[in-house]
């Protein structure tokens, strides 16, 4: 096919959402992807917990480690208070100019600084080069595999700090198993699984809450 998925989920956002209306952007991405084709968006059934979580921590500073196509950024830059500001961090060129066309699209590209690279290369640079002091919340849906290593860089780098929320998708399908041993063991973290489904599907998925002790 001529174009990417990507590229097909933008076309569905400027076909089917109204400029400048976020909620219009989320329900075309999730319609698109629940009736035409399927995409790794974290979607509408965990995307209700990623909300109320959001809503619960009300996060100043906000990471996500793994844009796509941005449609979690959206989410959670939507609810985000006046003046507070969401860092994503994508690796794929291809992902992130889609990306950012959604964010602006859904009209949130002054909350949200989209940074393209590799989490471990980015993460040991964001005080210098954002100002960042901490992260009041973390998104990881990024490589699988990078879950438990990135935390622990962001542990060594200073940038979690008692309270700080680290919300994981994907614990369960297609699954985390290093890093829920890592957060649901280590005495710095108070983890809590809340059970969900896999995006568009009935299979079993989830996410994992994990709130740092310092
Ligand atoms: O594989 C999954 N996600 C990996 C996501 C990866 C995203 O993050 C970067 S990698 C990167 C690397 C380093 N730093 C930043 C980004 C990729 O370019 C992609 O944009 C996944 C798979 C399923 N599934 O059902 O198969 C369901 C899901 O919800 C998923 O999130
Ligand atoms: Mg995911």
């Amino acid at each position: 096919t001529r174009t990417s998925r990507p590229q097909r989920i933008l076309k569905a956002v400027q076909k089917n959402a109204t400029k400048g209306d976020p909620e219009s952007v989320i329900s075309a991405i999730d319609h698109y992807c629940r009736h035409k084709e399927w995409a790794m968006n974290v979607g509408d059934d965990k995307g209700l917990i990623l909300d109320s979580v959001l809503t619960e921590v009300n996060p100043s500073t906000a990471l996500e480690l793994g844009t796509y196509c941005g449609y979690s950024t959206v989410r959670i830059a939507r609810l985000l208070s006046p003046g507070s500001k969401l860092i994503t961090v994508e690796f794929n060129p291809a992902f992130a100019a889609v990306a950012r066309q959604i964010i602006a699209y859904a009209g949130l590209q002054d909350k949200i600084t989209l940074v393209e690279g590799p989490s471990g290369d980015l993460i040991p640079k964001m005080k210098e080069r954002f100002g960042i002091k901490s992260f009041d919340f973390v998104f990881l849906d990024h490589w699988k595999d990078r879950y438990e290593p990135d935390t622990k860089l962001l542990e060594d780098c200073g940038l979690l700090k008692k309270g700080t929320v680290l919300l994981a998708d994907n614990v369960i399908c297609p699954g985390t198993p290093e890093y829920l041993k890592y957060v649901r063991n280590s005495p710095r973290y108070e983890s809590r699984y809340y059970k969900s489904n896999l995006e568009y599907s009935k299979v079993e998925d989830g996410l994992e809450k994990s709130v740092f002790l310092g």
